[in-house]
């Protein structure tokens, strides 16, 4: 089955993502692709949805991020646009204070993991914000530079009221943050779909296979277990598992018994918790520097194969 491409617009309050969103929409639709967007917004009724067409599906979620207080909420609408629609691609634009982590965790649901492919994080970086940021509280600065950090893709924007000169420091500074990430500098967003759409990001990924220990972006890697697990083995992994996985969560069946478990890992903390229905067993990993091959050998080894 195709994979729908999912793509993630992040970056500070006001620095142009329903702007870029608007010019990725035109072009897409140029290219006839169906498209559906999803906007998440902190206040209760929804500002940006207008600069999205009638045509184009929209969910949208109102009063909370989706990296926190209503994540669950976009595992249901993402779900249901799976069903609703046959769709090429979906945009996300999330909340200017969502951390870039906690979005991609919130898009994998292990329930559908395996019918999206999330092609990367875009993100908008307001220059004069950026040029100011020391009158922002610690913690905002903070995300700032995560969401640099984490993006597959910057964009430099509003760049217009900078000189030349200012131009040079800010591309050196984000360039320091994120190395190997795209870096493009735009005016009102403006920017040819190619530069950001799966052959761009395609290619980095093929680049990043070689170059492993040089990525330092988010990735997943999603592992469908055919038999049951061995508990021991299993947390024998966990304890040994490089430290740049940040995230797993799915579904677990142990041979010591019959029952399903959803099963939690954050920040080192392991959790099980009994399922009342039996799910397909899948798990979903977040971290940087996944080596898919490594964890999917070392993953069948803790399956117990009944004979
Ligand atoms: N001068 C200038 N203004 C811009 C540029 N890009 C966007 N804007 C304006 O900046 C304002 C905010 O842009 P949006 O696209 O709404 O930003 P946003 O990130 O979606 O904002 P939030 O949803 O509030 O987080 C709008 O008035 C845009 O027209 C630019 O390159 N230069």
């Amino acid at each position: 089955m195709k994979k729908v491409d999912v793509y993630i617009l992040s970056g500070f309050l006001g620095a142009g993502k329903t702007t870029l969103l608007q010019n990725i929409l035109t072009q897409e639709h140029q290219k006839n692709r169906k498209i559906a967007v999803i906007m998440n917004e902190l206040g209760e009724t929804s500002i940006d949805s207008d600069a999205v067409s009638k045509d184009t599906p929209l969910k949208e979620l109102l009063n909370g991020c989706v990296c926190c207080t209503i994540q669950g909420q976009l595992e249901v609408q993402l779900n249901q646009m799976l069903h609703e629609y046959e769709l090429d691609a979906i945009y996300i634009e999330t909340t200017g204070v969502a951390h870039p982590i906690e979005v991609l965790d919130a898009c994998l649901s292990p329930l559908f993991a395996e019918k999206l492919d999330v092609k990367g994080i875009i993100t908008l970086v307001d220059a004069k914000r950026w040029q100011d940021q020391e009158k922002l509280s610690i913690q905002l600065r903070k995300l700032l530079i995560e969401q640099v950090t984490h993006a597959d893709i910057v964009l430099l924007n509003k760049t217009d009221s900078l000189s030349e000169n200012e131009k040079a420091k800010l591309v050196a500074e984000i360039q320091g943050l994120n190395p190997n990430g795209k870096l493009y500098m735009t005016e009102h967003a403006k920017i040819p779909l190619s530069f950001i759409q799966p052959k761009q990001l395609g290619e980095k990924k093929h680049h990043e296979q070689s170059h492993v220990s040089k990525n330092l972006h988010l990735r997943s890697y999603v592992h469908t277990f055919t038999n049951p697990i061995d508990l021991d083995q299993f947390e024998k992994f966990l304890r040994e598992m490089p430290d740049t996985i940040y995230r797993i969560k799915g579904y677990i069946t142990f041979s010591h018994s019959t029952e399903s478990f959803l099963f939690q890992y954050s920040y080192g903390m392991p959790l099980y918790m009994k399922e009342q229905i039996k799910r397909k067993q899948t798990l979903v990993f977040i971290g940087e520097n996944l080596d898919h091959e490594t964890l999917k050998q070392q993953l069948a080894a803790v399956e117990i194969v009944s004979n």
